[in-house]
């Protein structure tokens, strides 16, 4: 974990605009740690949006269906590549998803942007590509109490399940993103080990998922845990195959995230606001805000295609609406609500 953070401490950024890769200067003089730094950032990285279902669905008020769409409407308008829009969920698991359908009914899908949902099974996913779904993903955890807490069923038949999803996907075209949670831990079971979150990655990823994000559902994981977790799940499964998606319970998620940069992944999830939390991870708080990820990766000169000013009047949008605050330090900064 030192050696990670010299190396972010000594980091010198070119200046060059339009270089492909941004390198750090001093990483060959760190001592070896087992961790693997690439000593380079990526030019350009894309934001997985997963507010509208994983910053709602923990919402105890019913959140009005008009406003979601807004929401959704709006983060497109801000340039975000991908929305996670709904879930295809049991109601009686998660009643704040009830509305999937006319969510995606609802929604103006602007040409370029992707609005992915939750299926964690046959009946989801017919559901969601009835709905007009034209990407969905499926959940899996790496501890097996979470799994069972989460979806009702042991890591291993969730993936039996799973794997029917994947054969319907593969018959209607339809493109499949693999989550795994509890990466640097659960609530239940404590810590988890990286060859076990390696191991559901890899199956994730044999399976035909394109890309394999790697939850951090209760934001327990530091820069150090990271890049160990990292160092496991990446001789398994190409980093470009990779994301992380990082609660900030801890206050962690940004400095996780950067060492997930570092190690060659492109691909991050986060929510507007910093809304969210899992209903089956108590005293989980809510993902990274996508304000201050925007913010973080543009001042490295990281390009993401979002006008961060449009992504915080969303984020003024959502909270005004919930009656809350913001949890994005940017927001709060720049006194946009
Ligand atoms: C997976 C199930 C459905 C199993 O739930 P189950 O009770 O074991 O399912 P079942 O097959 O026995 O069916 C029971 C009832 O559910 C219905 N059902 C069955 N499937 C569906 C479906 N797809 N959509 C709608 N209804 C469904 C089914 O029709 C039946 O209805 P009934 O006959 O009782 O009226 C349930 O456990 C569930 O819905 N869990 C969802 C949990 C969830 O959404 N969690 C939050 C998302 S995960 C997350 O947030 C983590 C993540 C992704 O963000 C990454 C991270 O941070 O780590």
């Amino acid at each position: 974990m030192a050696a990670v953070l010299r190396l972010v401490n000594r980091s010198i950024l070119s200046s060059a605009m339009g270089q492909q890769y941004l390198t750090f200067s001093s990483a060959a003089k760190t001592k070896p740690t087992g961790v693997r730094p690439r000593h380079a950032l990526p030019a350009k990285v894309k934001i997985v949006e997963v507010g509208p279902r994983d910053g709602l669905q923990n919402e105890k008020t019913v959140v009005a269906t008009e406003t979601k769409i807004n929401l959704i409407d709006m983060l497109s308008e801000s340039g975000l590549p991908v929305i996670e829009a709904t879930s295809f969920v049991s109601p009686k698991w998660v009643p704040q998803m009830a509305d999937q359908v006319e969510v995606m009914r609802g929604i103006c899908r602007r040409p370029g942007v992707s609005y992915p949902v939750l299926t964690p099974n046959l009946k989801g996913f017919q559901a969601a590509v009835e709905a007009g779904a034209s990407e969905v993903a499926i959940f899996g955890a790496a501890s097996e109490l979470f799994s069972k807490k989460n979806i009702n069923c042991s890591v291993d038949e969730s993936l039996q399940r799973f794997d029917e999803v994947m054969k319907a996907a593969r018959e209607a075209g339809v493109p499949v993103r693999g989550y795994v949670s509890c990466v640097l831990g659960c609530p239940y079971e404590g810590k988890v080990s990286p060859a076990k979150v390696a191991h559901v990655a890899k199956c994730l990823y044999s399976m035909g998922c394109y890309e394999i994000s790697l939850g951090d559902t209760i934001g327990v994981g530091t820069p150090g845990s990271m890049a160990e977790m990292l160092e496991a799940v990446c001789k398994e499964v190409p980093v470009s195959a990779l994301a992380v998606h990082c609660h900030d319970t801890y206050g962690q998620a940004l400095a996780n995230i950067l060492v997930a940069l570092q190690m060659g992944i492109s691909v991050v999830d986060s929510s507007v606001a910093g809304l969210g939390g899992c209903p089956y991870a108590q005293g989980a708080s809510g993902n990274v805000a996508t304000e201050d990820v925007v913010y973080m990766l543009h001042g490295l000169g990281i390009q993401t295609g979002v006008d961060l000013s449009k992504l915080m009047d969303a984020g003024a949008f959502i909270c005004r609406s919930l009656n809350r605050k913001t949890s994005s330090k940017v927001a709060q900064a720049t006194c946009k609500l």
